[in-house]
């Protein structure tokens, strides 16, 4: 089934998610609320917000592994019900299985749908990512650039309609992650999947969005600004960062962002102090 343009390929309308709190057992934390954001077809978009304001928490309601305690999330215009199954994930860890090959890592989801030619659209993704020689490697045998080539390849394989991506490469060095932005970039051109990618790096958020939203400081975690990033594409993620207009709207953006940063800044601390 291919995803209807006009439908917004994600809708989170009016979410909650309150947990157990951490610190009090008997405490509940409400970590977001009110929380509506839309990702459409083919669209590019980036949370940001303050550390422990609730990004991850918003990824994992998408994603259909956490449920929220208020709202609705639709997926291609549907209710969701358990795992998004439209949707790919790329987290921040480590998700390659090490006693695989990284042909056998990428090969595994397709083979898990019963795809017959599983081995030859791998080897075709690994080519795409410019691991081609490497799918012999085991995961240990590569550095940290080439392993999240190889997610990459193992989530766009599977041909989601939706990409959810956790700071995917913030462990990354500068360079090497640049590199994976501007990759990133070229693929999700050509094939124009939905993203919603959550990240603390603003220029990274401006740089590959098409819009950033930026998240309050928690509790309770809501959207306080939206921001339409209309640089042209393609974009490179390094010369980007030198344009005026790119300038213009990272102030814009850090100075809603910043006092949310400050705010959530000033409660870790609190919290190390107890
Ligand atoms: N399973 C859980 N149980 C209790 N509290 C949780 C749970 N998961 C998250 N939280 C709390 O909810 C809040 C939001 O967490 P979340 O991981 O979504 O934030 P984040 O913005 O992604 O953080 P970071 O920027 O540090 O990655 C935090 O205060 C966190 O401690």
């Amino acid at each position: 089934m291919t995803a209807d343009a006009t439908v917004p390929a994600l809708q989170l309308a009016g979410v909650a998610c309150t947990f157990i709190s951490k610190d009090d057992r008997s405490q509940r934390y409400t970590a977001v609320r009110d929380v509506t954001l839309t990702v459409g077809a083919g669209e590019f978009v980036s949370v940001v917000g303050p550390t422990g304001c609730g990004k991850s928490t918003l990824l994992n309601m998408a994603a259909g592994l956490l449920q929220p305690s208020a709202g609705s999330v639709q997926v291609l215009g549907q209710p969701l019900a358990g795992i998004n199954r439209r949707a790919g994930y790329m987290f921040q860890a480590e998700s390659l299985m090490p006693w695989r090959t990284a042909l056998a890592n990428v090969m595994a989801g397709l083979e898990f749908r019963g795809v017959a030619d599983a081995r030859t659209q791998a080897e075709a993704w690994l080519r795409r990512v410019g691991l081609g020689g490497f799918g012999d490697r085991y995961p240990h045998q590569l550095s940290g650039g080439m392993r999240k080539r190889v997610s990459l390849a193992q989530t766009l394989a599977l041909d989601p309609d939706i990409i959810l991506m956790d700071e995917p490469f913030s462990a990354l060095d500068v360079q090497t992650r640049q590199l994976m932005e501007n990759e990133v970039l070229d693929l999700w051109a050509a094939k124009r999947k939905a993203v919603l990618f959550i990240t603390h790096d603003l220029d990274e958020a401006i740089a590959m969005s098409d819009r950033v939203v930026v998240l309050s400081a928690g509790p309770a975690a809501h959207p306080i600004g939206e921001f339409s990033i209309d640089l042209e594409r393609p974009r490179d993620v390094a010369e980007v960062r030198t344009t005026p207009r790119f300038v213009e709207l990272h102030k814009a953006i850090w100075d809603v962002l910043r006092e949310e940063v400050l705010k959530g800044y000033a409660q870790q601390l609190q919290k190390g102090a107890a």
